[in-house]
């Protein structure tokens, strides 16, 4: 049995190591990644910090009580760690290891030295702050990266029960959908945040987005990827702040003056529409394919995705794609299919071959 000097040590100089290999995983993905100097050079600055706080510790002491073979933690592993199919879930289980290893040096310092256990405690009120900012960070990053490269929209409402909803998400992604938006205008509050909640996390997992109609309080409640607001909502700014940094603030236009307001504001995408007339909404008049044309022309110059809507089918897709529109946002075209999966699968199949 060692001594318990000799176990303190021990225990800091696994975690010292923890929390420098974790601050290092931080650091490359802000540099890497987000090309984010900033913050590259806090995590760098937290890594030295540590660094300096470690060199008042006997180095010697730290090696010596050092026995990396005989650690019975290194064969456990959890199913958690072979997870990670997002870089946004490295980073969070990075922050993790680096606070949980910063709080550890910080209790068992105290036996040995409180001068370093109080500079350690600093530090990890410091990389608290750091990680809410780089996680928020890494999930934007996830989401307009997903939503770059997004060109099937399907609008869905809460389904018959949560069953049905879950494997509406499931099978239509596979079948080629990239953003699904939870629009349902009969349903309570409880239970759009219900399904968003669900839904959130299923198309997470199937690594499709999912957006909130008109309720950003319930997009933020549910961990939605983000809210979908037209012209009689809040606006996009103030939409943007309920939701904070991080998730997607899509805005309906229906004229080249709403296009630019949207993404004056900050819009992440438009919807633009309405094309042609709809089954699942009325209008008493229709932007149409000029509108598109138009909207094509000025979103060259300023990049932002945008989705045609509004009455879109098979039979009138070529007159949206000779627009220059490779994405589109549907409602009847898939859910009123008698095969929604196959009618999803051609839409997409479609939209991408008009890519090139
Ligand atoms: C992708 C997309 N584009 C446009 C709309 C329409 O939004 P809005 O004008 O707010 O109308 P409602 O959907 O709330 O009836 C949309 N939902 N999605
Ligand atoms: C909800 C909605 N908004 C539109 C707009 O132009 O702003 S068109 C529309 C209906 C979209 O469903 P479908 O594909 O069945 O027409
Ligand atoms: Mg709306």
């Amino acid at each position: 049995m060692n001594d318990s000097r000799q176990i303190s040590y021990r225990i800091l100089d696994a975690s010292a190591n923890r929390a420098a290999e974790g601050i290092r995983t931080i650091e490359e993905f802000a540099r890497f990644g987000l090309e984010d100097s900033d913050s590259a050079g806090a995590a760098k600055a937290l890594r030295h910090e540590l660094a300096a706080a470690l060199s008042q510790l006997n180095r010697t002491e730290l090696l010596t009580a050092r026995d990396t073979d005989a650690d019975v933690g290194t064969t456990l592993q959890t199913a958690a760690e072979y997870s990670r199919t997002e870089i946004a879930d490295v980073i969070t289980a990075a922050a993790e290891r680096v606070q949980q290893s910063l709080r550890v040096l910080e209790e068992y310092g105290k036996t040995i030295d409180v001068e370093f256990a109080r500079r350690i405690e600093s530090l990890r009120y410091r990389a608290y702050t750091h990680h809410r900012r780089i996680e928020l960070q890494a999930m934007a990053h996830r989401r307009t990266r997903r939503l770059a490269e997004a060109v099937l929209y399907l609008l869905i409402d809460c389904g018959s029960s949560e069953s049905m909803f879950v494997e509406t998400i499931r099978s239509l992604s596979q079948a080629g959908v990239d953003v699904f938006q939870l629009r349902d205008k009969q349903a309570s509050d409880r239970e759009l945040f219900e399904r968003a909640k669900v839904g959130a996390a299923i198309a997470k997992d199937c690594d499709a987005l999912f957006i909130v109609n008109d309720r950003a309080d319930i997009a933020l409640s549910a961990d939605a990827d983000g809210v979908h607001v037209g012209q009689d909502e809040l606006p996009a700014t103030m939409a943007r702040r309920v939701l904070g940094g991080g998730r997607l603030v899509g805005v309906s236009t229906h004229d080249i003056a709403q296009v630019h307001q949207a993404i004056a504001d900050g819009a992440d995408y438009i919807g633009c529409g309405p094309t042609f007339p709809s089954t699942t909404k009325s209008f008493d008049a229709h932007a149409g394919t000029a509108f598109l044309e138009q909207v094509h022309a000025e979103t060259r110059q300023t990049p932002r995705p945008a989705f045609a809507i509004g009455g879109i089918n098979p039979q009138n897709l070529d007159q949206v794609t000779a627009c220059g529109f490779h994405r589109i946002a549907v409602t009847a075209a898939i859910n009123d299919a008698d095969d929604p999966a196959a009618a999803a699968r051609a839409l997409r199949r479609r939209l991408d071959a008009s890519a090139g």
